[in-house]
């Protein structure tokens, strides 16, 4: 069964041409999201800029979104958000903003409405921390980074 949660989002004054974001397929996980810029923005090589969307939500509680990178633009030009996955908490009523960094080589140029990234929504587990003493022994216990080789 699908659950549906209902998610509210407001179009910020100035920004009635900016389309909503959009799932481009019926299974689409995520809602591409488009740049809200009045003018538009050469990102050089290793720079990184925050583009507007336009855009405000209000989630209902336990839920978050997450701004994911457009793998096409990640591939073809070396365009990504730089604090991938970006999180946008339920409580946050500004506008939703995309950190994209121009890894490629090339210099990259971002024009109103392009679409830039994409927007996942999750759900957030309600968890509760308890400071203790001593933790739950495990087999693993302290093994990390790569301990079992490569
Ligand atoms: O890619 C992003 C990441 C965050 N935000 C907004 C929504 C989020 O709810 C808020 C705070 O984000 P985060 O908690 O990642 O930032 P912080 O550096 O901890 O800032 P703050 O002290 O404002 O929480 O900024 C965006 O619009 N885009």
């Amino acid at each position: 069964m699908i659950w549906l949660h209902y998610v509210q989002i407001k179009k910020l004054p100035g920004n009635e041409d900016i389309k909503l974001p959009q799932k481009m397929s019926e299974l689409a996980a995520g809602f591409d999201v488009v740049a809200a810029l009045e003018e538009e923005v050469v990102l050089k090589p290793g720079q990184r800029t925050l583009i507007p969307t336009g855009l405000a939500m209000a989630m209902p509680a336990g839920l978050e979104a997450q701004i994911r990178p457009r793998s096409g633009l990640a591939f073809k030009h070396g365009i990504t958000c730089l604090n991938t996955p970006g999180t946008i908490d339920a409580d946050y009523r500004g506008e939703v903003k995309v950190l994209l960094i121009n890894l490629g080589q090339e210099p990259f140029t971002i024009v109103r409405g392009e679409r830039i990234a994409q927007i996942v929504f999750q759900t957030v587990p309600a968890i509760e921390l308890t400071e203790v003493a001593e933790l739950s022994e495990t087999v693993r216990g302290e093994g990390g980074f790569g301990h079992t080789g490569k």
